[in-house]
């Protein structure tokens, strides 16, 4: 039987939506541009002779279009802390050794790569994405909600219609990086000292389209409300934000041991260059949300993570270099 337009207009929505899933937070693509493009300017023209049946959340909304005076602030509730960098193994070493003196018993770490982007904080209402902010100083940053929806890989919907605020990193990857600044260089533009600062400038434009345009991605890391969700450590907070929708770094550990901590950070050290976004160290964690709970903050940074800081990066990756994925 013939489908009506709203069934035509639902379906085309569903189908971009999963392919825009695959392509830009797992990056495993399942059809072609030619084949997605195809059919998203099929979703334009439905949706423009349908407007009514135009949703806040269909992939066609990812284009931007709102050009602001200003950012508002936006209050973090739950306030965004940095965290204390370490330059060596010793200093690992004695991290360890306060977690332990302070717990009373060892603990596993989890190691994720520390992705040289800016924080970011999204806040979900019954799954539906409401507000995206910058970490500003960390209590106070600013709203930066239209912009957060052109960042193809943030769900504008999570599978589950809960109320949820997660934090991570919005971040430009290399090549991305690379490219913007050769165009930026061709129309006699400033360029961006690193993809960081791109990323930020980006993130922070007062019109949308324009990051729209950036091709900015994310690897979120933080559950800060954790909404219904029953997690015990950081691996399968990790885990729950996959299954949300989320995109995340794969790269991450649990490691037992200190020796295995600085394994990790080695074989980081030498694949860097290879990695297709900027990191600059490794962030430890202690895995267990009841120790980090007991270790607590001081007034600035957790007592349960460190950032191991890698040493400068020599060379600019020279773009034949990197693994072109996102
Ligand atoms: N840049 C990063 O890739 C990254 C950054 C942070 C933080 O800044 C951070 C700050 C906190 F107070 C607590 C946990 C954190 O975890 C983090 N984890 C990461 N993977």
């Amino acid at each position: 039987m013939k489908q009506t337009v709203a069934e035509q207009i639902h379906d085309l929505q569903k189908k971009l939506t999963e392919y825009a899933y695959a392509y830009y937070v797992k990056d495993q693509p399942v059809v072609d541009d030619a084949y997605y493009d195809q059919l998203y300017q099929q979703l334009v023209a439905l949706e423009t002779a349908h407007p009514e049946y135009q949703t806040s959340d269909s992939p066609t909304q990812r284009v931007g279009g709102v050009v602001r005076k200003g950012f508002e602030k936006v209050v973090h509730e739950i306030p965004l802390y940095s965290l204390n960098d370490v330059f060596s193994k010793a200093e690992i070493i004695a991290f360890d050794q306060r977690v332990q003196k302070t717990l009373g018993h060892a603990v596993s770490y989890i190691c994720e790569l520390k992705i040289d982007g800016l924080s970011i904080s999204l806040k979900y209402e019954n799954g539906r994405l409401v507000r995206g902010a910058t970490r500003g100083d960390g209590t106070i940053g600013e709203n930066i909600t239209d912009n957060s929806k052109t960042v193809k890989s943030i769900p504008l919907t999570l599978t589950e219609p809960i109320d949820i605020e997660v934090r991570g990193e919005c971040y430009m990857p290399k090549a991305s990086f690379i490219q913007l600044n050769q165009k930026r260089e061709e129309e006699g533009l400033d360029i961006f000292a690193n993809p960081r600062n791109a990323a930020a400038g980006s993130i922070r434009q007062l019109d949308s389209k324009v990051t729209a345009s950036r091709n900015l991605s994310t690897f979120l890391y933080t559950l800060a409300d954790f909404g219904p969700l029953h997690v015990t450590n950081q691996a399968e907070a990790l885990t729950h934000l996959d299954d949300l929708g989320f995109r995340t770094n794969q790269e991450r550990a649990v490691c037992s041991t200190i020796d295995d901590v600085w394994a990790y950070i080695e074989s980081f050290h030498d694949k860097r260059s290879q990695l297709p976004y900027e990191i600059d160290g490794v962030v430890i964690k202690v895995n267990d949300f009841s120790d980090q709970n007991q270790l607590g903050f001081t007034v600035k940074a957790p007592r349960w993570a460190v950032a191991y800081k890698f040493p400068p990066e020599e060379a600019q990756t020279t773009i034949e270099e990197i693994e072109w994925t996102v």
